[in-house]
């Protein structure tokens, strides 16, 4: 008998009808019931956005009670290539899986996207648990594999590309592995390169990318083409959120042209802004390197007096990496993000609480995200926004913008010396090879990525949700950037450790923050909303 699902989310929501019984779990596409929508009175943007569809099986069977249990599937090959053949996993010979108790993963193993759950709540979002599957839809001479790599550098992406190489050769056997070398546009304009497990050997071990990346350029039709004139049946792209889009764009164009071609997305940004994952890959690396800027910082500003230091890391729209790399630091006197406004001058504003540091250690630090107070900066610049190849919106440097507020507020109004020390290394940090836990967990993904595509799956990112790597539908990781919350526990730690103000002393700010945050979660949550 099959279970009943409900079906909530994302803008083009792959139905599965999930059989707790069986070992199978059959793909197959179904007429979509009249959309169903369950009246929730305090949530009504919710009703507008969201859909929730239900699949009851066919016999009539409904279960005793709804479990509320959702599968955010990932669309396979089978769903417009029915006929396609599949054959034994060629992992059922490796000497590496010899000894693994389950080599394969079950139809039925998936990961939930919440596990704090109260007592008779419903079971929610979940995904398919990733790795290798018992048939896979490519024979291993038939594949052609491809990988690009696009937006900003972050560390690991070498060793990402290199473990998917490994893993495609070494798992499986195949040997037709391309780079598309300068991102999107390298599809149609650039070189490609042979990759082989001798050609990436030891890539892991230098930052930035081997097959150099790109901002701009997505063309969808002439990146499909290019697919399809070549003979490209897998597609690995490595990239943060405006890449995912390009990705999901081209699965939707190889699917309405009907190609066996598998597209896998591996998720990149040191931003750490790609929702649904725990974290990405090199962010571990990036604010382990940002503490020796920010300790370089502290050392210059205690040995002079009143010094101030000014410590300036990425972060677009995102504050994570300023944010975890005050949290483990424990110099730093004040952090500044993106999503938490700040403001200078009167009571509780950046100058008093300065003033007061100086007065009780003689030195602090300031760590900022560069996308913190950018409205500031743009208005006393009186700059116009200009944007970058991909439309992202080049930031002004609040870093030099913030130096000299401070230094002015205290040499001219409050006539006092101060030691002003502004460091910058924002692409330091990302330009680095990843430390031995990023390099771990680039290897899984790559691996995750590999075993997905062999098995068949198409137009997901992979990453780990609850610690468990999964098969994410793209189009859940694109619909919104992760950004700091200031209502979740985490910055409420931050603040606990700086002592900082929390600038939220203007009538009505805290509750605009609540009010903001709690209408995103309502936006952007699943099943916990009905
Ligand atoms: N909405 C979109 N549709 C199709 N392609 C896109 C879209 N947004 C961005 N891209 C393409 O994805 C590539 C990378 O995008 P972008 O420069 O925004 O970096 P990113 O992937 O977000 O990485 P990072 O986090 O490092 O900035 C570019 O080639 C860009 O053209
Ligand atoms: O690499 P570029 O084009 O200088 O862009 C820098 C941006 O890229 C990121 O590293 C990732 O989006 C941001 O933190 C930063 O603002
Ligand atoms: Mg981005």
């Amino acid at each position: 008998m099959e279970a009943s699902i409900s079906f909530l989310g994302s803008t083009k929501p792959n139905i599965s009808l999930f059989n707790p019984s069986s070992n199978v779990l059959p793909r197959r596409d179904f007429p979509l019931p009249a959309l169903k929508l369950k009246k929730v009175s305090v949530l009504p943007r919710i009703l507008h956005q969201k859909r929730l569809i239900r699949a009851q099986c066919s016999d009539g069977f409904k279960p005793e009670e709804d479990d509320g249990f959702v599968l955010e599937d990932v669309p396979h090959l089978t769903k417009f290539l029915p006929d396609l053949p599949s054959y034994p996993n060629p992992l059922k010979e490796s000497q590496a899986y010899a000894i693994v108790k389950r080599t394969f993963v079950s139809s039925e193993d998936v990961v939930a996207q919440n596990i704090v759950v109260q007592k008779g709540s419903k079971r929610g979002v979940h995904f398919r648990r990733a790795g290798p599957r018992e048939r896979v839809y490519f024979r291993s001479d038939e594949v052609k594999a491809c990988i690009v790599t696009c937006g900003g550098l972050c560390p690991g992406i070498n060793t990402v590309i290199r473990e998917i190489v490994c893993g495609l050769n070494n798992m499986y056997g195949v040997n037709n592995i391309l780079g598309i070398q300068g991102g999107y546009r390298g599809f149609y304009s650039k070189n490609t390169m042979n990759l082989t497990p001798k050609v990436v050997n030891d890539i892991h071990k230098r930052g930035g990318t081997f097959l150099q990346t790109s901002r701009g350029g997505h063309d969808t039709a002439k990146i499909v083409d290019n697919i399809q004139d070549r003979g490209i049946n897998q597609v690995y792209i490595i990239g943060g959120g405006g890449t995912q889009k390009g990705a999901e764009k081209i699965y939707e164009e190889v699917e309405r042209r009907g190609l066996q071609v598998a597209v896998s997305g591996i998720p990149k940004t040191i931003d750490n802004d790609i929702a649904v994952i725990d974290k990405s890959f090199g962010f571990d690396t990036a604010v382990e390197e940002a503490q020796r800027a920010i300790n370089a910082a502290h050392v210059e500003v205690e040995s002079v007096e009143n010094g101030v230091g000014i410590v300036k890391l990425m972060g677009r729209y995102s504050g994570f990496i300023a944010m975890i790399a005050t949290l483990a630091n424990r110099d730093v006197d004040c952090c500044l993000i993106p999503e938490s406004p700040f403001f200078l001058e009167g009571k509780g504003g950046l100058f008093e609480f300065i003033e007061e540091r100086l007065k009780e250690n003689r030195h602090m630090v300031i760590v900022i995200a560069e996308g913190a107070g950018q409205d500031y900066v743009a208005q006393s610049m009186r700059a116009s926004e200009t944007k970058d190849a991909s439309g992202n919106r080049l930031l002004l440097d609040v870093g030099l913008w913030l130096t000299q507020q401070i230094k002015d507020h205290f040499t001219n109004v409050r006539k006092m010396m101060i030691n002003m020390k502004y460091i910058d290394p924002t692409y330091m940090i990302r330009a680095i090879p990843s430390n031995a836990s990023d390099n771990v967990y680039c290897t899984l993904l790559a691996q995750s990525a590999v075993h997905g595509a062999m098995a068949g799956y198409s137009g997901f990112t992979v990453g780990p949700v609850n610690s468990r790597h999964a098969y994410i539908p793209i189009s859940q990781v694109t619909e919104v950037t992760n950004t700091v919350k200031l209502t979740d526990r985490m910055w409420a730690r931050l603040l606990a450790s700086t002592n900082q103000p929390s600038f939220l002393t203007g009538e009505g700010a805290l509750q605009n923050v609540i009010d903001m945050e709690t209408q995103e979660k309502i936006d952007n949550m699943k099943i916990s909303s009905i």
